[in-house]
């Protein structure tokens, strides 16, 4: 079994070694420009185009959870990869406890008021103000798919509100669910704590603009996890101007790294971090994919496929 690997900036000896180790019957290779040799499997981030057109695989692994950015380029580049040959993205492995960790300490920071406090610091005002109550922070979850609905999980034992949106109605303990565009309303009105792990897809890009903002909650806070293009910076700094939005956390932008003149750097009340809410771990991804590629030989069914029309 012949199999190619290709990340712009992972550390492609080390994930070599540790797939040869993991598949010890296959040959495993860094895909380098030029090289058009046999493959079964490629493992790809950011594929340039010559390295998948043409060939003749049984399937294709994305090194992440978000396959947004292979299906843009399949987009402009329909000839890169056959539509016959499946997709698969990372599930979980390893994301969803991080999304957890991202969204509690988040969640607790605001639901305490720390961002106050700490605001009160600067002025070195020692001011004891009103806690907030639970029953007020109902947490809105947008996407409640393989990381959405671990972060509800998360967030249950600790007494808010729980509800969450997706495309079709969730059975997930302790949380309210809301499903598709005629829902999203309902869904919205009373949020208090706005959490995004939707993909991106033409349905969904530039979804957390004023209209939505509107809806939420005064005083609302926004933590955005998912992917930068969700989100109408202008509108978010807007509604932080009207007070519509009092806090924001946002670990993905529209462009990225943000550049240095981008005004939500400045702002008091967003938090940025650079796209590390959570982030491939290489052990439990290579078991997922080493496991399904011998799921895939021995024509068993698998999970982590993408719906390519879908988008994702
Ligand atoms: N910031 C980071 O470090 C980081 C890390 C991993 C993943 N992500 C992002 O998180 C996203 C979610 O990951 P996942 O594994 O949970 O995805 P998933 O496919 O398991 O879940 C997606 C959810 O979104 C819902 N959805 C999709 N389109 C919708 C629509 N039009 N209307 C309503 N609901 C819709 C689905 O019903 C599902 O519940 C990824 O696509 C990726 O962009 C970010
Ligand atoms: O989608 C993912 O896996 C992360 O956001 C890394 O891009």
């Amino acid at each position: 079994m012949e199999i190619l690997f290709y990340h712009p900036s992972f550390d492609n000896a080390f994930w070599v070694k540790a797939l040869r180790e993991a598949l010890p019957d296959a040959n495993i290779r860094v895909w380098t420009p030029g090289d058009n040799a046999p493959a079964d499997y490629a493992l790809v981030w950011h594929p340039p185009v010559e390295m998948l057109e043409g060939r003749k695989l049984k399937a294709v692994f994305a090194l992440g959870a978000g396959v947004d950015a292979i299906l843009g380029q399949l987009k402009a580049h329909p000839q890169m990869l056959d539509a016959a040959v499946p997709l698969f993205r990372l599930e979980d492995t390893g994301m969803a406890q991080q999304m957890q960790e991202y969204a509690v300490s988040q969640l607790l920071h605001w639901f305490r008021r720390f961002d106050d406090y700490q605001a009160l610091k600067g002025e070195a005002k020692w001011q004891p103000l009103e806690e907030y109550a639970h029953k007020d922070f109902t947490v809105g979850i947008l996407g409640a798919g393989v990381l959405g609905a671990k972060v509800a999980e998360a967030l249950r034992p600790w007494g808010f509100p729980l509800r969450c949106w997706s495309r079709s109605r969730k059975d997930l303990p302790g949380v309210t669910s809301f499903a598709g565009a005629q829902e999203l309303g309902d869904f919205l009105h009373g949020t208090r704590v706005l959490i995004n792990l939707l993909p991106n897809t033409p349905e969904t890009a530039g979804i957390i603009n004023h209209a939505l903002l509107a809806q939420l909650e005064e005083g609302s806070y926004l933590l955005n996890l998912a992917r930068g293009v969700h989100l109408v910076e202008a509108d978010l700094l807007q509604a932080l101007e009207s007070g519509k939005v009092k806090g924001a956390m946002l670990d993905v932008f529209r462009e990225e790294p943000l550049p240095s003149d981008n005004p939500l750097w400045a702002h008091p009340r967003v938090a940025i971090t650079p796209h590390i809410a959570a982030v491939t771990r290489p052990h439990e991804a290579i078991d997922y994919i080493c496991h399904t590629i011998r799921q895939l030989e021995r024509g068993e069914a698998v999970s982590g496929r993408v719906d390519r029309a879908r988008g994702y």
